[in-house]
């Protein structure tokens, strides 16, 4: 991953505003450029609060189109050559200087025409391998894209193919050779590019202007033997200026357009905003929404490296402008990109890289990978073990702390029964101190039990005036006594008696020296029950509370259970989705690297055919060559033998000859 490179470049002041220093015109702001950081300054009060701003590279109203090239562009193109896509592009405020820094003046070519320049120069260098550059130059005028190159207006759209990605269709693309080729096409589109006059620029430019170059390259004199080729796209774009129309003064065609360029921004702008955003926050990225967007998708985020110089005006009255110009920047500074070399691949260069990717592959599902599936999956069914395991320990907790409540409310019961016989006998509910102590010792359980008998024992009390039981009544109570403690009144003794509560508490009572039964003082008695009960009630809340606690550990062991099971079916699915995928992965590649092992075999049989043949005419050769030596051998031995004979011959042509020549005056002797 790599980061965008943002570049802020502040353009001279207009000549108007530079000639006029009054504070109406120059105003009491301005921008201060301390090396990469840009601050707003009141010139009376220092710094304006929130207005500072860092960037990779910032320029002041001195610097050149060549320095700005050399140091935000330059590696750019090296880059591109070496197979890398690259995209730069200037945005800023209508007349902040994108076309002087794109185009730049003949003084001082622009990103543009260097670029092009260095190209070639980089082509030009590289020995080792052959290129093939080809250019296009279009521009998004009112959301229609138009290919400069050409006179008439397409409006060419937008496609996009596994292969190619996203590309606009039918747009021209001449292969060049050099740059003067290159100057010549751009001249042509210049001539076809939208200007238009607006109170802010006299040569304003009405549409976005991408021109691209696409070089393509492979090793040099290797036919086919795996090296893939090269293909990238180095884009370089002027994008149209945002504009304000009051400013601008606008109106009729031009605000229309205006109307368009700053749609298109601003979409160009949540594209950068959403980037920007954590990768989790992230969520969809609207490159769809313009053309310039969709255009420029793989230099946003996406594969290539970018560079944005982001063009500034000084003026105090577009402070507004550039400071969203370098909002804007800011936050295309967080946009990571990730590029990558492009490379094709030939039939066997794919054969070769498929087989190994096959391999790998291969390594993946049999090994790290799957044993990496199963150790989750091991662990997911340890955890849930454990935890069912945990769960059971926590249900028979939970069921002996049920039982302990059970015999503890029995226990309760059976003594909110002695309690209240030992009432019966003769305690009235006034001896205790406060009235809501007696009931404090009943539970919510145990009061509905003797309810009855409560009742019959108030009704009871009212009519009789109890004396206190004397303490030293005994286990078998004496009637005269009782007679006469409740004036007359004769209770059922049996009754009293046999209170199983009193009786069996009373035994608890012997004297340690003589072992005979000790009679309990009824108070002590009553108070020795009532801590009873209150500890048992104690016992019963803290337990009910240890209950309830184990109940939510329960509940709570039960939902992760749950989610474990959910997990572990979901990394299940997980690895079941990931080995079919890949899988189908390895499917697919076999199938491919069969078609291609088949392609090859015929290949590989076809020059096995071709050897073959060219033994049998190298064969031929041979033979056809030894004729000729014998040939040439006979015509060696002609040629001597009719050498021979010409030498024979003239040698009794010139015998002939001195003949004749001895015949003639002879001849001319004997004539008269
Ligand atoms: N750095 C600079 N040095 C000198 N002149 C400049 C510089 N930048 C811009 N200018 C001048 O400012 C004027 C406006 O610049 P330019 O046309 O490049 O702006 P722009 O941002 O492309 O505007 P628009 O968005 O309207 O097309 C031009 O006359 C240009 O020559």
């Amino acid at each position: 991953m790599e980061k965008i490179s943002v570049a802020v470049r502040f353009r001279p002041p207009n000549p108007a505003a530079a000639a006029d220093p009054s504070p109406a015109v120059a105003g009491d702001r301005e921008w201060r450029i301390d090396d990469t950081r840009v601050t707003l300054l009141h010139r009376s009060a220092g710094p304006v609060p929130g207005a500072s701003f860092a960037f990779d590279h910032v320029f002041d109203r001195e610097v050149t189109n060549e320095r700005v090239y050399g140091t935000v562009v330059r590696d750019l193109i090296g880059a591109v050559v070496d197979g890398f896509n690259a995209t730069a592009f200037a945005y800023g405020q209508t007349s902040s200087g994108k076309t002087f820094t794109m185009n730049g003046s003949d003084a001082d070519p622009g990103i543009i025409p260097r670029a092009v320049r260095d190209v070639f120069d980089a082509v030009g260098q590289t020995d080792d391998r052959e290129f093939l550059v080809r250019v296009s130059y279009m521009e998004i005028y009112n959301e229609d894209i138009n290919d400069l190159l050409t006179i008439e207006d397409q409006k060419l759209q937008i496609k996009e193919s596994l292969e190619r990605g996203v590309y606009v269709a039918g747009l021209r693309e001449e292969i060049v050779n050099n740059s003067e080729q290159v100057f010549e096409l751009l001249q042509l589109g210049e001539a076809n590019r939208h200007f238009g006059e607006t109170n802010m620029n006299a040569r304003s430019s009405r549409s976005h202007t991408i021109f691209r170059m696409v070089i393509e390259s492979s090793a040099k004199n290797q036919i086919d033997n795996g090296d893939p080729i090269r293909v990238s796209v180095l884009n370089l774009v002027d994008l149209a200026g945002s504009e304000r129309n009051h400013k601008t003064g606008t109106e009729g065609v031009r605000l229309n357009e205006a109307g368009y360029i700053n749609k298109s921004l601003l979409m160009l702008g949540n594209v950068i905003n959403k980037l920007s955003e954590n990768g989790k926050q992230r969520g969809h990225i609207p490159y769809r929404d313009s053309k310039l967007t969709r255009i420029l998708q793989p230099a946003l985020g996406g594969n290539a490296k970018t560079s944005i110089i982001c063009t500034a005006a000084p003026e105090e009255m577009h402070i507004e402008e550039t400071r969203g110009t370098l909002k804007f920047a800011s936050r295309a500074k967080c946009v990571s990109n990730c590029a990558q070399v492009n490379e094709i691949l030939t039939d066997a260069a794919l054969l070769k890289r498929q087989k190994r990717e096959i391999e790998e592959l291969r390594k993946k599902l049999q090994g790290s990978h799957s044993e990496g599936l199963e150790q989750v999956v091991l662990k997911l069914r340890n955890d849930m073990h454990k935890s069912e395991l945990e769960r059971d320990r926590l249900a028979m907790e939970l069921e002996e702390e049920r039982k302990l409540r059970m015999s503890l409310e029995h226990h309760l019961i059976e003594q909110q029964k002695k309690l209240d016989g030992l009432d019966n006998t003769g305690m009235s509910g006034d001896q205790f101190t406060d009235s809501t102590q007696l009931d404090s010792l009943k539970t919510p359980d145990s009061k509905y039990i003797p309810d009855s008998f409560v009742a019959r024992r108030s009704r009871y009390s009212n009519d009789v005036e109890f004396s206190p039981i004397p303490e030293n009544l005994g286990t078998t109570a004496d009637e005269d006594l009782w007679t006469r403690l409740n004036k007359g009144c004769v209770t059922d003794l049996d009754m009293l008696e046999m209170t199983p509560g009193l009786k069996r508490e009373a035994s608890l009572l012997e004297d340690a020296t003589s072992g005979a039964p000790l009679e309990e003082p009824t108070d002590a008695r009553c108070q020795r029950l009532e801590k009873g009960c209150i500890s048992d009630r104690q016992q019963l809340e803290e337990s009910n509370a240890r209950c309830a606690a184990l109940e939510k550990e329960r509940d709570m062991l039960r939902d992760e259970n749950k989610s474990l099971h959910q997990e572990l079916s979901d990394s299940k699915r997980e690895a079941n989705r990931l080995v079919a995928a890949k899988q189908a992965q390895l499917d697919d590649s076999i199938a491919r690297s069969v078609v291609l092992e088949r392609e090859l075999s015929r290949s590989r049989k076809d020059a096995e055919r071709l050897a073959t043949v060219k033994l049998e005419l190298a064969g031929q050769l041979d033979t056809e060559r030894q004729k000729m030596e014998e040939l040439k051998q006979d015509i060696q031995v002609v040629t001597q033998a009719f050498l021979q004979r010409e030498g024979h011959l003239a040698s009794l042509y010139a015998k002939s000859k001195a003949i004749m020549e001895n015949c003639k005056p002879s001849q001319f002797a004997t004539q008269p």
